[in-house]
């Protein structure tokens, strides 16, 4: 993200402190903090002006890597290493990148989920420095003014959040800040949108946590939340201040506690998606595309419970359905291969309460008049293939629930998909030990492997971390107007491609995550052509080149940190038209 600059004026005409002309200096205009970056070889400091400034050894970026794990892994606790993270990136951008792009499965989980729900807890409490936009209630009818307080001049993505539902910790109000900048650090880590490019915002729409409203260090405002009618207003007013800035802007919906509306009602309009129902609906999709291999049960005989009936639950059913669809299955007869239970049991047109229009779709209405309140209950009652969790309760799939499941098949499906890990519906662990380590497993958040019986089994983590990036990334570099239904689909295929034989041999449901940057050049690639196909696409020059040109095409789009202050210049700087003077603007 751009860098926030001090406005210390210079003290290089005094010389009574050499500290604090030193200070001065390293904060003047004159230098960003990603000047200071001790790989930086003699001609590049003298061309910054930082010789001196910086300690005498140039290092390589192995030497800097080494210290910064180093660091980290001295720290005692997680929230220690997320901070120490944030500042690096927010210092060395570059170097940030680096690291996380070398070290996936290290370093996600720092600046991501799990971490990053841990962060948001306490996200007013370890509070140091602005990181993303706060839109304002208060600042309603001048939110085109606000606009013009971001750095930077240009904007490909921005990921919104109103802080109402964090992962599975409920409403968190501007503590929710976490999500979209650690969404948008795997935007520039794994799909290289430029960071300067990448616009985190969260709304401040009141909040109904208690602890947050008594808390006096809580920094968003000390109102419950507005109403549903006020909130809409205020995303009109957003969305239409937004792409006058930044005309045709991706917006990312991330998080929000109700967002089949804003959905909806953007979807024709703007280029944007929403996270939780679209991008979680392809993730899983395409882990279930393996997944359903590997059970050798035909499509029409499967059956999917789902525990929680939420954005994320009705978005992967749908999804899901699409796919049964595809593959010959009448719609009605798709839909009714779901079972879904809530927070009041399985969802029956006969239940007695009135159904969220989401929830209308997936009803049953085959109970003959007999209610299932529990988990257990619908699991009895329906025998199913796979079992998806998205409801928010850690440890709901039970001892007795999964050694169920591993008698009714000889290949369960278990995908625990609530995060944090703490919310997780079970462990990598508990699925594989009371399955008799049978389970084809996915979750949302990490879990270490498991070793039984000499054999080492690896979960898969299915979290839209895998898609997102490329959606975006996709949807900027054919400029399409919208993103559509089948550019979603589109994603889950370019996702369940991008495995290697290799990983196919080993039954992995999804590709190793060093691999993210191949991973998301397949998804972005597939999102193009299914733009291209449905016209959408308003960069027309792309429709000629051969995959293989187009997926190199991507990647010479792709920010790479280790181009980056090159005396050279980047070829990706180049390309971009980014400006070739480095952070001069900020
Ligand atoms: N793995 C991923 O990529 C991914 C993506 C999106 C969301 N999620 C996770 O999914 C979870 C749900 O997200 P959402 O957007 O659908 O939230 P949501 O608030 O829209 O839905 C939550 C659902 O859980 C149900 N629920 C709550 N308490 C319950 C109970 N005691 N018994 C049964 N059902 C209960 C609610 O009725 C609701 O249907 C969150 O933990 C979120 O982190 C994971
Ligand atoms: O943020 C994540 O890890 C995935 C998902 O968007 C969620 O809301 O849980
Ligand atoms: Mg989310």
């Amino acid at each position: 993200m751009p860098m926030f600059r001090s406005a210390t004026p210079s003290q290089n005409g005094s010389n009574s402190n050499i500290h604090s002309a030193v200070h001065s200096a390293v904060h003047s205009r004159a230098h960003s903090p990603s000047d200071f970056d001790t790989s930086y070889d003699d001609s590049l400091r003298a061309q910054l002006k930082v010789r001196g400034l910086l300690p005498p050894h140039v290092e390589s970026f192995e030497l800097q890597k080494a210290r910064c794990l180093e660091q980290i892994a001295q720290k005692s606790n997680t929230i220690d290493k997320y901070t120490y993270l944030s500042n690096l990136r927010n210092t060395n951008t570059n170097l940030f990148y680096r690291l996380l792009m070398d070290n996936m499965k290290e370093i996600t989980p720092l600046v991501y989920t799990p971490v990053v729900g841990e962060a948001c807890l306490k996200w007013s409490h370890i509070y140091t420095q602005p990181e993303g936009l706060y839109l304002s209630y208060a600042d309603r009818g001048n939110l085109r003014a606000v606009l013009d307080n971001w750095p930077a001049e240009k904007v490909d993505i921005t990921v919104v959040t109103d802080g109402s539902r964090i992962l599975g910790l409920g409403d968190l109000g501007v503590n929710g800040m976490g999500i979209p900048v650690g969404k948008l650090a795997l935007y520039t880590g794994c799909a290289g949108i430029h960071p300067e490019r990448t616009l985190p915002i969260t709304l401040d729409l009141g909040t109904e946590n208690e602890e947050n409203l008594k808390d006096p260090l809580y920094l968003g405002a000390k109102m419950h939340r507005v109403t549903e009618a006020e909130s809409l207003e205020f995303l009109d007013e957003m969305m239409i201040a937004l792409n006058d800035k930044w005309p045709g802007l991706v917006v990312q919906f991330e998080d929000f506690k109700n967002p089949f509306p804003s959905l909806e009602r953007y979807r024709n309009t703007y280029t944007c998606f929403n996270d939780d129902i679209q991008g979680t609906g392809a993730v899983i999709l395409s882990g279930m595309i393996n997944a359903l291999k590997l059970t050798g049960i035909p499509f029409k005989d499967q059956r999917l419970v789902f525990m929680g009936a939420g954005s994320a639950a009705v978005g992967v059913a749908k999804q899901i359905v699409q796919l049964f669809v595809k593959n010959g299955i009448p719609e009605d007869e798709a839909r009714r291969m779901f079972w879904l239970v809530d927070s009041k049991g399985m969802v029956t047109d006969d239940r007695g309460d009135k159904l969220q229009e989401h929830k209308v779709y997936f009803s049953r209405d085959d109970n003959e008049g007999k209610q299932y309140k529990t988990l257990e209950e619908v699991v009895d009652l329906v025998r199913p293939t796979g079992l998806m969790g998205l409801c928010t309760i850690g440890g709901v799939f039970t001892e007795s629930i999964l050694r169920k499941m591993a008698s009714f098949n000889d290949r369960p499906i278990i995908f625990p998909l609530s995060n944090p890990s703490s919310k997780s519906e079970c462990t990598f662990a508990q699925a594989m030990e009371f399955t008799n380590n049978k389970a084809i497993f996915a979750s949302g958040s990490p879990f270490p492997e498991v070793e039984a019986d000499g054999v080492t089994y690896y979960p898969g983590q299915g979290n839209n971390m895998y898609v997102f990036p490329g959606i975006g990334l996709g949807t900027v570099l054919c400029e399409s107007v919208h993103v559509t239904q089948e550019m979603i689909y589109a994603s889950a295929v370019g996702l369940a491609d991008s495995l290697t034989e290799e990983e196919r041999a080993k039954s992995w449901l999804y590709p190793s995550l060093d691999r993210i940057r191949d991973i998301s050049v397949s998804v972005a690639r597939h999102v193009i052509r299914a733009s291209q196909a449905e016209n959408l696409d308003k960069n027309k020059t792309l429709q000629w080149l051969s995959d293989a040109d187009l997926d190199t095409y991507i990647r010479t789009k792709m920010y790479n940190p280790a181009h980056e202050h090159s005396p050279a210049g980047s070829p990706t700087r180049e390309i971009h038209g980014f400006d070739t003077k480095p952070h001069s603007k900020f």
